[in-house]
């Protein structure tokens, strides 16, 4: 594998870091670097990676720089390693959201006559610290056949990944990948709660909610059934199920995850702007 810099040491870079050891990439390989030490000294103490607060030595070090800080901070990040060191032969790998291609080829480009740098834009979800991640790449037009290679291995040693035809594909990802851990996350929150108010303990509630999620998407994973056909399968006709199901269909649970998908991509379509 080659040389990797994580700029940006928070949720996601933790993540894709810890599926990337976990998955058998050797830490001394990695390189991070954060303003703020605790997060970088965390990773290198628990995974051994390498750990700097200067984004230029981390991008210095690796053929693979992995931008992982904000999407408000990616073109000002880029502007100063390229202003800082010589980005030629470099594979910039873009998580954020809401920042385009055309964007950080820009920012990563000394002066206009510059060739416009290789960037892959991959839309991520955390888990792929479980290396159960879900991503989408893009590349530009300068992406060449080994680096989609390089960035395919990369993402593959944390979970699966799709290839994208167009940019915009990417926005849909973080609404149907992204985004979307919260979305579950939202729907056992809610579902925690209501097992305490039932009088069940915490410790209970959230194993009966953990397990009961874990069993239903394993099912998921492991069936070549329509996961309507798995839903079918829970639903005796007039039980208990089929009474919670409408209560759902007549609460607009399709309409609702339909106008939050919407809703996360219509933000990211406005970040980029
Ligand atoms: N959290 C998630 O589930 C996902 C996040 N993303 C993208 O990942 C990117 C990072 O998001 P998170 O990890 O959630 O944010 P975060 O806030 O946890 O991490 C960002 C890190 O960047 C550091 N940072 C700030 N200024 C910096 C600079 N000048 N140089 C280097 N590092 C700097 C911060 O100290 C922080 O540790 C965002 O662009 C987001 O769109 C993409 C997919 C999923
Ligand atoms: O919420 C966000 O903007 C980022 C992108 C996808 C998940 N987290």
């Amino acid at each position: 594998m080659n040389k990797i810099a994580f700029i940006g040491a928070g949720n996601m870079a933790r993540a894709i870091i810890i599926g990337l050891v976990n998955s058998g990439v050797a830490p001394q390989n990695i390189m991070v670097a954060n303003p703020s030490a605790s997060k970088r000294l965390n990773l290198a103490q628990e995974f051994g990676v390498l750990q700097t607060e200067d984004n230029n030595k981390a991008s210095e070090f690796a053929e693979v720089v992995v931008l992982c800080v904000k999407p408000h901070l990616i073109t000002e990040v880029c502007r100063q390693i390229s202003q800082a060191i010589s980005i030629s032969g470099k594979l910039f790998i873009s998580v954020a959201a809401g920042t385009t291609v055309a964007q950080i080829q820009v920012a990563l480009s000394k002066n206009s006559k510059d060739n416009l740098p290789p960037v892959v834009r991959v839309m991520p979800n955390t888990p792929c610290q479980l290396g159960l991640g879900m991503s989408g790449l893009f590349a530009s037009n300068e992406v060449s056949v080994e680096h989609k290679a390089i960035a395919e291995q990369l993402m593959t040693a944390v979970g699966k990944i799709i290839w994208l035809a167009t940019e915009d594909k990417i926005n849909d990802i973080i609404a149907v990948a992204g985004s979307a851990p919260a979305y579950f996350f939202l729907f056992m929150e809610a579902m925690e709660k209501q097992a305490q108010h039932l009088g069940f303990s915490s410790q209970e509630s959230r194993m009966l909610v953990q397990q009961t999620a874990l069993g239903a998407a394993q099912m998921v994973a492991h069936s070549d059934e329509a996961i309507s056909t798995l839903r079918a399968n829970v639903t005796s006709k007039g039980g208990t199920t089929h009474a919670a199901i409408e209560q759902f269909k007549q609460d607009g649970m399709e309409e609702m995850v339909k106008n939050a998908m919407a809703a996360a991509i219509a933000r990211a379509e406005e970040m980029a702007k």
